[in-house]
């Protein structure tokens, strides 16, 4: 496809030699340049289509890279990514080895700071501007903050701080009224009165000591260029509202915000969906949640649904359609969700919490000091552990076990299949008395006919999934099938026993002196992280019990795991079944041969 304009833009200095008149043209050309290549390769579409024009408006009034731009989330930054020097390698996001869906420092000199998770951009950008200060140097700094994202704790930490520095800090916050879901919560509702003029109290920014300008319509180049300039003359730290739509451009993306959000991969002209293929798949570990949760709060009314802002990803949506008074949206709030549960826990609730693996990270300090230090029994329900795919280092799931796994009263389960998921959310609401991590991961699982009855699952207790004579692989969690497949087909299944701990913690210690006392050969296998999970709890069993056999640990390597399909990662983690076989083959013929 042919883009007049936008062939001729390797960097922001190109797009400022354009004259005023041709950029809306430009921006025409960049929204249908993400089109054609999210059409295709996947990936966020809705966020970088609403913020063509504010994209276009900041590089061309902002002397990038000298001053300093920093996107919140990142997914936002498809066009920013365009006009800094990579449309020719657009056609790469998201793949191995291709571009980062998000801004990351290491590819580009005008991607200020490395995002994913949201919240981080005005900490960031104010970090800058006071480095500017100190060094004497004269530059901007300008933060790009959604309004689902700004809600967030820790954007609301960022600006009590720089409301107090004389700092060169524009904050812009891009207000489409929607995170990936429907914004939510009291600073929505007065977002939304300011764009109404409905609002009559004192404006909130100014009263942290921002100058505040807007709402503007964020799609009008001539009013955002003018607003920008006269920003820029400004001192002190400055507060732009932009109004925009998000999937602006493409009409299914502006009429269905969630579902376009990342879409997967569609009609770039017409915008229809890429229809699914009619076999029957096995369900997604989160539609499982997602319907178990309901099922199980018709006939337990204390159960309580929590997500931090992930309602659809996580499959929350379904209790909050049924049970609206107890399932709670909290937005972008991670740290909030897992107190707001532990104070649920307090008062008798069973309050499951659901938060991807990777964002509860955010949230570490509230699991040890408000949940596992009270034995408050809140049951996390940790989606997207392992690798998530293309969403890459910021998302993947692995550190879970690991971080979980020195916090005391904690118990940690993982299931292998849906089944387990379902059968350990039966467990926890009939009653428990510690807190209760299961981390389950992204995409589908293997069982297709998954609704059966429930039944309880023995707190702490693991299985035997196949004996054998000489090497046991010890698992925790899905990675089980493919274990179990590169067993099958290897030529010495009969030397290889399997077995799945599905408790991380407490671990099951009759059964390891079992394996430990009948094999002689042992490897672990998992898909977290290979420091601090499965492999480490194994070695310090054996070093506490004295058992003298060498331990393989297999696991996710100690480097931050780059972005890929979940397969092509695996494999090249040597997670796959092709390399797990070999490897079990190469443990056995060269134990054999010592
Ligand atoms: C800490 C954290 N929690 C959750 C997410 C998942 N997430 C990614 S984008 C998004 C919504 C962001 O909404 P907003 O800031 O309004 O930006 P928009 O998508 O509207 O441009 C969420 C919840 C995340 N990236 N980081
Ligand atoms: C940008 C972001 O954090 C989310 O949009 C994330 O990509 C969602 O991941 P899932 O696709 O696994 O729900
Ligand atoms: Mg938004």
């Amino acid at each position: 496809m042919k883009q007049d304009l936008l062939d001729n833009i390797d960097s922001p200095e190109d797009l400022r030699s354009f004259s005023y008149t041709q950029l809306s043209q430009i921006a025409q050309e960049l929204r249908e340049f993400i089109i054609s290549i999210v059409a295709v390769k996947e990936g966020h579409l809705g966020a970088s289509l609403g913020v063509v024009e504010l994209t276009i408006a900041i590089h061309y009034v902002f002397n990038t890279p000298n001053d300093l731009l920093v996107w919140d989330v990142g997914h936002q930054a498809y066009g920013h990514k365009i006009l800094t020097g990579r449309k020719h390698q657009f056609d790469t996001n998201r793949q191995l080895n291709g571009l980062s869906g998000f801004p990351k420092r290491a590819e580009s000199i005008y991607d200020t700071f490395g995002v994913g998770h949201s919240s981080t951009s005005i900490s960031a950008a104010l970090g800058m501007a006071i480095a500017s200060k100190i060094k004497g140097e004269n530059k901007q700094h300008i933060a790009v903050i959604g309004d689902a994202s700004i809600a967030s704790g820790m954007a609301f930490e960022a600006l009590n701080h720089a409301g107090v520095t004389d700092t060169n800090l524009l904050v812009i916050l891009n207000d489409n009224a929607i995170g990936i879901d429907p914004s939510v919560g009291a600073l929505k509702e007065y977002l939304t009165n300011v764009k109404k003029g409905t609002q009559k109290r004192e404006n909130i920014f100014e009263a942290l000591n921002f100058a505040y300008s807007g709402p503007i319509d964020g799609h009008d180049l001539n009013a955002l260029i003018t607003e920008l300039e006269r920003l820029k003359t400004i001192d002190g730290p400055k507060f732009l509202h932009v109004i925009t739509t998000k999937g602006k451009g493409l009409k299914s993306a502006e009429e269905n915000q969630v579902v376009y959000h990342a879409p997967g991969k569609f009609d770039a002209k017409t915008g229809e969906l890429t229809p699914k293929s009619g076999e029957i798949l096995p369900p997604k570990y989160q539609d499982v949640f997602g319907h178990t949760i309901v099922e199980l709060a018709d006939s337990n009314h204390k159960i309580i649904g929590i997500t931090p802002a992930m309602p659809t990803g996580s499959s929350l949506k379904y209790m909050m359609a049924k049970f609206p008074e107890r399932a709670f949206d909290v937005g972008i709030a991670e740290q909030h969700a897992v107190t707001l549960a532990a104070g649920m826990a307090t008062q008798g609730l069973i309050p499951f919490c659901n938060i991807y693996s990777t964002f509860l990270q955010r949230a570490y300090d509230q699991v040890i000091h408000d949940v596992a230090l009270q034995n408050l029994p809140v049951i996390f329900c940790l989606d997207r552990a392992g690798l998530v795919g293309q969403d890459g280092a910021t998302h993947h799931g692995v550190f879970d076990l690991a971080f979980l796994n020195c916090i005391p009263n904690l118990v940690i389960f993982s299931p292998r299949n849906v089944t387990e998921l379902r059968n350990i959310m039966y467990t926890a609401q009939l009653g428990i008395d510690f807190p209760l991590a299961v981390r389950y991961p992204r995409g589908r699982g293997h069982i297709t006919e998954w609704k059966k009855s429930f039944s309880t699952i023995e707190i702490g207790k693991g299985e035997c999934l196949k004996k054998g004579e000489k090497l046991a692989v010890i698992s925790i969690g899905p990675i089980a099938n493919t274990i179990s497949e590169a067993i099958g087909e290897s030529k010495y299944t009969n030397a290889i026993g399997h077995f799945d701990m599905r408790f991380l913690k407490p671990i099951d210690e009759n059964l390891l002196h079992h394996i430990f006392k009948n094999y002689e050969q042992i490897v672990t296998i998992e898909d977290g992280t290979i420091i601090g999970g499965l492999g480490s709890s194994i070695i310090a069993f054996a070093n506490n019990n004295n058992y003298p056999q060498s331990i393989s640990i297999l696991g996710i390597n100690d480097e931050f795991v780059e972005h890929g399909t979940i397969p092509e990662l695996m494999t090249l983690q040597e997670l796959d079944v092709a390399s797990v076989k070999a490897k079990l083959e190469s443990l056995l013929l060269s134990f054999n041969r010592s």
